[in-house]
Parts: C-alpha cells; sequence; structure tokens
C-alpha cells in the first residue's frame, strides 16, 4: 500500500522475543526477503542465489537471483561486513526494493559467503541498517536516506514497536514518517544523539534497585533495533549478576532460578532526564523446555573496544517496553511506554 497520510508501516515478525522482522521485495517481479530492521548498521544485504550451497545458512533461507530481475543493475564492487562471530561477504548489485510499499532503486549486497555462527539461527534472511550514511560500508546511500529523499513521507522519522509476546499478532510494527498510537502511551521524551551518523546517545548511570551501580561517570548507550538483548560492559555485567543472584551458564549466558524471578529488581537506565526502568518481566526470558522453566536473564557481556567502547547497547527487550522513535530530522530518539 503507497503511504496515504505520509506514514507506511511495516508489520513485523516476533520469533521468541529475540528476532523481530519484516518482508520487503527487491526485483521486478518481486522477490521477498525477510529482513531485521537494524538501527545498529547502515547496509542492505540478503543471500545470493550465487552462494554456495555449501553454506548452511545461505541453502536454508531466501537468496536474491539477479537473473530472474529485468530491473537489476550490474554493479560487482566487493562487500564485507563484520559481525562478533565472522563476516558476511559478497558483491554489490542494485534492483528496486520495496519497503512499506515506498520503491527505491537501492544498492545492495548479494551474500556469497553466511557464516554459521549465527545465521542458521537466524530466522531472517538478510539485514536492512536503519543507521547513519557515515556507518554505510562502501559509502552506500542507506535505504532510509534515499526513501528520505523522495519527500514522501510526513516527517523524517521511523518507529519500532516489539511486542513482548510472541503469540500477539503483528509481533511488531516499524513506522516510516511517523508513529504508530495503537502502541504507545503517555508523551514522548527526546535526546539527541550523541554524534551525526549513530544511534547513540549520553547515558547517565545505571541503577539496580534503588543503588546506581553503573556508568556513574556518564558512558554511551546504542540504540539497535537489530539486537535481541541488552549489553554491557563484562565488569559491570559480572557485578549485575552477582547482584541478582545469577548464575552463568557454560556458554556466557546467565540464568536466575524461576521462582526467585518475582523478588528481582528494577534495572534503570538514566537517559536524557528520565529513567527507563525495567522490571523482571522485560529482562527475563521464562522458556520452559522439557517440561522445566528455564529463566534466562537477557542481558549479556560485551566489551567494545576504545574509542567506540565501553558502551552499552540497548536492544529489542528495552525497544520491546520503550516505544522508539528515530528522528533523522532532529538527530534525536524518542522513547514512550510501550502498550
Ligand atoms: C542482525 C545482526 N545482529 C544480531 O544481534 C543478530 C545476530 N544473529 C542473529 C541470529 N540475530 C541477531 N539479531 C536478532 C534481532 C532482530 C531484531 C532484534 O534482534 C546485530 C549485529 C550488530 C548490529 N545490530 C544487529
Amino acid at each position: 500500500p503507497s503511504p496515504t497520510n505520509g506514514t507506511a508501516p511495516t508489520p513485523l515478525i516476533n520469533y521468541l522475543d529475540t528476532q523481530y522482522f519484516g518482508e520487503i521485495s527487491i526485483g521486478s517481479p518481486a522477490q521477498m526477503f525477510n529482513v531485521v530492521f537494524d538501527t545498529g548498521s547502515a547496509n542492505l544485504w540478503v543471500p545470493s542465489h550465487s552462494c554456495s550451497p555449501l553454506y548452511t545458512a545461505c541453502f536454508t533461507h531466501n537468496r536474491y537471483d539477479a537473473s530472474k530481475s529485468h530491473t537489476h543493475i550490474y554493479n560487482g564492487t566487493g562487500f564485507s561486513i563484520q559481525y562478533a562471530s565472522g563476516n558476511v561477504r559478497g558483491f554489490l548489485s542494485e534492483d528496486v526494493v520495496i519497503v512499506g510499499g515506498i520503491p527505491v532503486v537501492q544498492v545492495f549486497a548479494e551474500a556469497t559467503a553466511l557464516p554459521a555462527i549465527p545465521f542458521i539461527f537466524a530466522k531472517f534472511d538478510g539485514v536492512l541498517g536503519m543507521g547513519y550514511p557515515d556507518a554505510a560500508i562502501d559509502g552506500i546511500t542507506p535505504v532510509f536516506d534515499r526513501i528520505m529523499s523522495q519527500h514522501v513521507l510526513k516527517e523524517n522519522v521511523f518507529s519500532v514497536y516489539y511486542s513482548r509476546d510472541p503469540t500477539h499478532i503483528p509481533g511488531g510494527e516499524l513506522v516510516l514518517g511517523g508513529t504508530d498510537p495503537n502502541y504507545y502511551t503517555g508523551s514522548f521524551h527526546y535526546m539527541n544523539t550523541k554524534e551525526e551518523g549513530k544511534w547513540e546517545v549520553i547515558m547517565k548511570g545505571v541503577s539496580v534497585g534503588a543503588d546506581m551501580l553503573f556508568c556513574m561517570d556518564g558512558c554511551s548507550a546504542v540504540i539497535d533495533t537489530g539486537s535481541s538483548y541488552i549489553t554491557g560492559p563484562a565488569s559491570s555485567i559480572s557485578i549485575l549478576m552477582k547482584t541478582i543472584g545469577a548464575i552463568e551458564l557454560a556458554e556466557g549466558g546467565y540464568t536466575v532460578s524461576c521462582n526467585l524471578v518475582k523478588l528481582l529488581p528494577t534495572v534503570a537506565f538514566h537517559l536524557g532526564g528520565q529513567e527507563y526502568s525495567l522490571t523482571d518481566e522485560d529482562y527475563i526470558l521464562w522458556q520452559s523446555e522439557f517440561g522445566e522453566d528455564i529463566c534466562t536473564v537477557t542481558f549479556k557481556a560485551l566489551d567494545v573496544p576504545p574509542p567506540t567502547g565501553p558502551i552499552w547497547i540497548l536492544g529489542a527487550n528495552f525497544i520491546a517496553r520503550y516505544y522508539t522513535e528515530f528522528d533523522r530530522g532532529n538527530n534525536r530518539i524518542g522513547f514512550a511506554r510501550a502498550v
């Protein structure tokens, strides 16, 4: 549906409260892909038809076939994007990409090498970076910038709703050009991005219960719609886990005994003059496996080296609680309480 009132919604699927993705099309006739709309990156990549089936992660996802699209434009420039557990490599192509009913001619990457970890666990095919142009690899103009230059949006903003219940339909919603009042209550509180070019803000502290324990002298927080969890410096996270009585699992995750969950303290993030608190329901992932309940803590340790780090990354479990507006027009981020 083309944007009527200058906004373009895309429904999102919520997979286990840890992956949120929506559908876009590339090429003519349309080839459909599920992508994460990721404020933590600024490029669009999808698996390529020419990705060797030896890459299991390519084999199990939708792949773009340039030979089947009559609007495909050859580019061929090399591409590589780095993730924690490996690089996605491929080459650039150009074609018509439709997001929320808005068509753009977009340079994107066809991935021909897709690391099994983590992408065999991905329910999405690729990633659509919603970051600033400065963060775009190969200097490619990002999708949202191409959409802004069409002047079809009421405002140069986009908003994200992530549901906290995997059975809720829709599992989430991306709105290009505005916000969706169905998914938040109360007013927005805004804070300026730390610098041009990143969805990053200055955080003034992190408190557990009544005590401010971390980031007392200020630190950076990246609002990353493409990350499942909240990450913090390993030193802070280990203190936080001790404070809430969590025990570390083999692969680095933490769990708490489910019957103590109700006693857990709130964790609050001091951003832009407001305290954004998360209760146990917001940061505990309650899963029952083989009849027994596992309560995973959705905070992860991640040390980002300077100059970028040390930073906290506020991911899906934060956004599920606080509806988020990303405002390119004013270089600011707004939060309102999610419904
Ligand atoms: C998309 C790559 N990302 C993941 O954290 C990630 C990796 N692997 C899997 C299987 N899923 C991921 N994210 C699922 C998700 C969807 C929405 C919320 O979280 C991050 C990398 C850093 C930039 N930001 C994005």
